[in-house]
C-alpha cells in the first residue's frame, strides 16, 4: 500500500500469541489485556534496548473493546481494563517514542466475539485516527468470504480518508484462500502487510508448517513483497516456552530471509538473555531491514536440509541452511553447494551470523565451506562478492 509506511518490514510487539484473550484482571492483573500491559512493555522496550534495536510498534490485538459501542456508535475500550481510554494510552506510548497498534475485524464480530467493524468502517477509521493510533491489524472473522475484498479495500480507503498515516495490517488472503487464490496485486495495493496462513503457535511444528506453506506458495507470494507491502507469516514466538534455542534461531533467521514483519509476542518483562540477544542481533535485523526489500525464498531442499536465500543490497546474498532432521547430532553442509553461491566470483567475503558470529574470510567459486547445523537449527551467513576491479584497485 503506497501510504509511505512499512518501507521496511514492521518491527514491534503484538500481544496475541503470549497473552491471547486473558481479560481476568482481578486474578491475573499482570497478564490480562489492560492498558498496564502495553505501558509496561513500552517501558521495557525503551529501557532494555528493544527500541534502539528497531522495535517500534506496541500492538493491541483482540479483546480490548467493550462489548457495546458508545452512544455515537463508536468502539470504546473496556472501561475497567483501559480506564484511561485508548487516546491516553497512545499519548503514553508516543511519549516513549514508540507507536501504538490496535485491532479490529472486517466482519460482524472479532474472532473472540467483540464488536466487528462491518457497517462502521468510516466511523472506526476516524475513531482510531482521533485516538492517534499508528497501526490497525484488521482481522477477517465473521465475514461473507465473497465480500472480503470489498471490506478490506473499503477500510483501506477509510483509513486514508482520515488523513492520518495508519499502517494497515490485513488478514485478507488468509480468509480468502479457502474460497479462491487471492489476487496479490490487489492485496499489495490495499495493505502494508498481509497474513497468508494459520496463526502461529508456540511450537516447532507450527513454525515448520508456516515455512512449508510459504515454500509451497513462494512463486505466488514472493513477487508481491517489497517496500510498503510484505507477506506476514505471523508473530515471532522467540522468548516463550515451546521452541528450543536452535528452533528460536531458525525462526529468527528465516523470518529475516522472508522479509517478514518482526512482531514479537512474548513477555519482555521476563525473557531469557539468549532469546533477547537473538532478537536484538543487529546483523540479523540488518538482513530483515535490507533497503532493497526483496523477499527471500527456498532455493534447495534435500537430504533433510533446506537452503533459503535472500538477495540483499550491494549485490550481497543472505543464505540460511535449515537442518530439518530431528534426530542425531549436528550435520555438515557445504555452503559452496548453495544455488546462490554462484555470486561468489571471482572472490567473495563470507560471514557466518548464526549459530555464532564468524568471519570466514575471502572465498572463491571452488571453495568448500562446511557449516555445522544442529537438528531443527539454522546456519545463517552473508556472502559479499569481491569484484576483480576491486581487488585490482586495492592490491
Ligand atoms: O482473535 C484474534 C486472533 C489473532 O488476532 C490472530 O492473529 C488472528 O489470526 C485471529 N485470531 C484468532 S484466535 N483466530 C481464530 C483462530 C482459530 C479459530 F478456530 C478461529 C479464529
Amino acid at each position: 500500500l503506497d501510504n509511505g509506511l512499512a518501507l521496511k518490514p514492521t518491527m514491534g510487539w503484538l500481544h496475541w500469541e503470549r497473552f491471547m484473550c486473558n481479560i481476568d484482571c482481578d486474578t491475573d492483573p499482570n497478564n490480562c489485556i489492560s492498558e498496564r500491559l502495553y505501558m509496561q512493555m513500552a517501558d521495557v522496550m525503551v529501557k532494555e534496548g528493544w527500541k534502539e534495536a528497531g522495535y517500534e510498534y506496541v500492538c493491541i490485538d483482540d479483546c480490548w473493546p467493550s462489548h457495546q459501542r458508545d452512544a455515537q456508535g463508536r468502539l470504546q475500550a473496556d472501561p475497567k481494563r483501559f480506564p484511561g481510554g485508548i487516546k491516553k494510552l497512545a499519548d503514553y506510548i508516543h511519549s516513549k517514542g514508540l507507536k501504538l497498534g490496535i485491532y479490529a475485524d472486517v466482519g460482524d464480530k472479532t474472532c473472540a466475539g467483540y464488536p466487528g467493524s462491518l457497517g462502521y468502517y468510516e466511523k472506526d477509521a476516524q475513531t482510531f485516527a482521533d485516538w492517534d493510533v499508528d497501526l490497525l491489524k484488521f482481522d477477517g472473522c465473521f465475514m461473507n468470504r465473497a465480500l472480503l475484498g470489498e471490506g478490506y479495500t473499503n477500510m483501506s480507503k477509510a483509513l486514508n480518508n482520515t488523513g492520518r498515516p495508519i499502517l494497515y495490517s490485513c488478514e485478507w488472503p488468509l480468509y480468502e484462500w479457502p474460497l479462491k487464490q487471492p489476487n496479490y496485486t490487489a492485496i499489495r495495493d490495499t495493505c502494508n502487510h498481509w497474513r497468508n496462513f494459520d496463526d502461529v503457535f508456540d511450537s516447532w511444528s507450527s513454525v515448520k508448517s508456516i515455512l512449508d506453506w510459504t515454500a509451497a506458495h513462494q512463486d505466488i507470494i514472493v513477487p508481491a513483497a517489497g517496500p510498503g507491502g510484505w507477506n506476514d507469516p505471523d508473530m515471532l514466538v522467540i522468548g516463550n516456552f515451546g521452541l528450543s534455542h536452535d528452533q528460536q534461531e531458525s525462526q529468527m533467521a528465516l523470518w529475516a530471509i522472508m522479509a517478514s514483519p518482526l512482531l514479537m509476542s512474548n513477555d519482555l518483562r521476563d525473557i531469557c538473555p539468549r532469546s533477547k540477544e537473538l532478537l536484538q542481533n543487529k546483523r540479523i535485523i540488518d538482513i530483515s531491514q535490507d533497503s532493497m526489500g526483496k523477499q527471500g525464498y527456498r532455493t534447495a531442499k534435500g537430504n533433510d536440509f533446506e537452503v533459503w536465500e535472500r538477495p540483499l543490497s550491494k549485490k550481497r546474498l543472505a543464505v540460511a541452511v535449515l537442518n530439518k532432521l530431528e534426530i542425531g547430532g549436528p550435520r555438515g553442509f557445504d555452503i559452496g553447494a548453495a544455488p546462490g553461491w554462484k555470486i561468489c566470483g571471482p572472490q567473495c567475503n563470507v560471514t557466518q551470523i548464526l549459530p555464532q558470529y564468524k568471519e570466514m574470510g575471502v572465498q572463491t567459486q571452488q571453495s568448500k565451506i562446511i557449516v555445522s547445523v544442529n537438528p531443527s537449527g539454522t546456519a545463517l551467513l552473508t556472502v559479499t562478492p569481491i569484484s576483480s576491479d576491486f581487488t585490482r584497485l586495492h592490491k
